[in-house]
């Protein structure tokens, strides 16, 4: 909705009155405003109004914002190396005396050595900094990441570390003085937190797929060959046969997801949580990311092997929940077990599905991921009123050629405040067919002043002129005007005015005889007391007061 037009009334010594159109109760009359507003004037005696634009771009919008969720958003960047910002935040002071530097390295000298006894390098430890380091349990893994933050605070009589390969998952604590309340007797020997099953395809009894599931995959337009590059396989419960989606991570089975023939879903237990396909975007900068495991399967069937599926669907809606560390964003652990995976990607297209759980998806994968590298994709329309909702069902309806459009057609992700022209094209449209209402503004009501002045929503407009001129009186009666002829209301902040004497001001302009009998002409007729009454409903109705 553009903005109302807002007339400011200045009397060339002394500025004291500001009016608003409409409901928008927001620009206070204070002097600093006014007199702020008296740069822009040279002193004249002229009472012509002058008219100064607020719409211009870059200062104020007249267009509606964009949604946008309460939460802040969180880029990947952030997560993964969130530290850096701690430098300038600091953290909580746990010595009595932070000052006391001697007390601080004695402390972090002797956490140094306990760390160094559980296998810890403490070269570049400081207090108050995460550092990434080798962890003493895992080693880093085949590729021998720094996968370990170890955290130590200001005063340096506590270090919190946790191992983040997926694998590993240690953790633990140590403090340099120890007390009750220190955990170094436990974790001497590092606790691992949820050790993960190891588990293999003949452990779980995993079995090739049997015709009637490839012909089931066929009926998907899911090809036998899609389905060996993927491993999907079978097991058999009695005498029925379950798909097994096998979750491998450098080619080792790391989970496995079973469907059966009613949809139901579930995971081997104990297994870790990564994407479905997380080989498939070892070293790929563009990444595709949809909701289930047959869109992962579709997206091949259309050439894009580059894609992962979440292990567990969508979540109903966006949560309302601050992100606060790795470790407590549960829902999404497969997300950060894989976040090497992601870091490199430049572009992250979100097919997720196009119902309202798969926006949420969208968004929360978004947050995480950092909304600047992320795209979102356009399902097509399946009619009128729907769309497909996922990669399968365009696949299966609409052919692989269009799931490829559909890719190759992503668009941006929203980010907020960042717009296109074509997000704006209505409104444009509107404009050259002069079907907004009022973009060339509305007549005062004086003809003579068409060619010279029309009052523009999202414009300000100031009268001056001498005390005593007739500023007010002519804004009231414009007021009227404008009101009769287009219905609009307004704001008034009138602090020179009584009430009661601004009401009868307007009341006579509108009814269009005197509130009083007058004092002159005896033919001129006092407004009865019915077109009084009738005045007073119109007076609440196009009126608000600023006092
Ligand atoms: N067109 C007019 N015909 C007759 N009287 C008028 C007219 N315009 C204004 N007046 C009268 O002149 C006086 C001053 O008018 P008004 O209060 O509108 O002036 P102003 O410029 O707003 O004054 P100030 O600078 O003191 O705020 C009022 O008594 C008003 O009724």
């Amino acid at each position: 909705m553009p903005f109302s037009p807002l007339f400011l009334k200045l009397r060339v010594s002394d500025p004291q009155m500001l009016l608003l159109q409409q409901q928008r109760l927001v620009i206070s009359s204070s002097r600093t405003m006014l007199m702020a507003s008296k740069h822009l004037l040279k002193p004249t005696p002229s009472t012509l109004p002058l008219k100064l634009n607020l719409s211009s771009p870059g200062t104020i919008s007249s267009f509606p914002l964009k949604p946008n969720s309460r939460i802040l958003p969180i880029s990947l960047k952030t997560f993964v190396l969130p530290y850096t910002s701690h430098s300038n935040v600091p953290g909580p002071v746990y010595s009595e005396n932070p000052e006391d530097t001697s007390n601080i390295s004695a402390r972090l000298n002797v956490l140094k050595k306990k760390l160094e006894v559980i296998g810890f390098d403490t070269q570049m430890l400081k207090t108050g900094q995460y550092s990434h380091l080798t962890c003493p349990t895992c080693k880093g893994g085949d590729s021998m990441e720094k996968s370990l933050s170890l955290f130590i605070t200001l005063d340096g009589n506590h270090a919190v570390w946790m191992c983040h390969r997926g694998k590993c998952g240690s953790r633990g604590n140590i403090r340099a003085i120890v007390n009750d309340s220190s955990s170094y007797g436990r974790l001497s020997q590092i606790t691992k937190i949820k050790p993960k099953r190891e588990i293999t395809e003949e452990s779980l009894g995993l079995k090739p797929l049997c015709s009637e599931l490839v012909a089931y995959f066929g009926e998907r337009m899911i090809s036998k060959k899609t389905l060996a590059r993927n491993s999907v396989m079978q097991k058999t419960y009695g005498d029925q046969f379950i798909i097994a989606f096998t979750y491998q991570r450098n080619g080792v089975l790391v989970s496995c997801k079973y469907r059966d023939v009613n949809k139901n879903f579930w995971q081997e237990k104990g297994t870790e949580k990564i994407f479905y396909g997380v080989d498939d975007i070892k070293e790929a900068s563009d990444i595709i990311i949809v909701e289930g495991e047959i869109d992962k399967l579709s997206m091949e069937e259309a050439g894009f092997y580059n894609c992962v599926s979440v292990p567990d669907g969508a979540p109903p809606s966006v949560s309302t929940k601050v992100f606060e560390s790795e470790e407590k964003d549960i829902k999404y652990q497969y997300l950060w077990n894989c976040k090497e995976y992601l870091e490199k990607a430049s572009r992250i297209i979100l097919a997720t599905d196009g119902d309202a759980p798969g926006l949420a998806l969208a968004e929360e994968l978004a947050r995480r991921l950092g909304r600047e590298r992320c795209w979102r994709v356009k399902w097509p329309k399946k009619n009128e009123v729907e769309h497909f909702k996922d990669a399968n069902e365009v696949l299966m309806y609409l052919g692989p050629d269009v799931l490829k459009e559909v890719i190759e057609n992503a668009e941006i992700y929203p980010i907020q405040g960042l717009f296109n022209f074509s997000h704006y094209f209505n409104e444009i449209d509107g404009y050259y067919h002069h079907t907004l209402g009022f973009e060339l503004g509305v007549s005062t009501g004086w003809r003579g002043l068409n060619g010279l002045y029309n009052v523009v929503p999202g414009e300000l407009t100031v009268v001056t002129g001498v005390p005593n001129s007739g500023k007010s009186e002519w804004i009231d009666a414009l007021l009227c005007n404008i009101n009769r002829s287009v219905g609009w209301s307004f704001a008034l902040c009138s602090m020179e005015n009584k009430v009661r004497e601004h009401a009868r001001k307007l009341l006579e302009k509108h009814i269009k005889k005197p509130f009083f009998k007058a004092g002159y002409g005896e033919s001129i007729e006092r407004m009865t007391i019915e077109e009084f009454e009738l005045g007073k409903k119109w007076l609440s109705e196009t009126f608000y007061l600023i006092r």
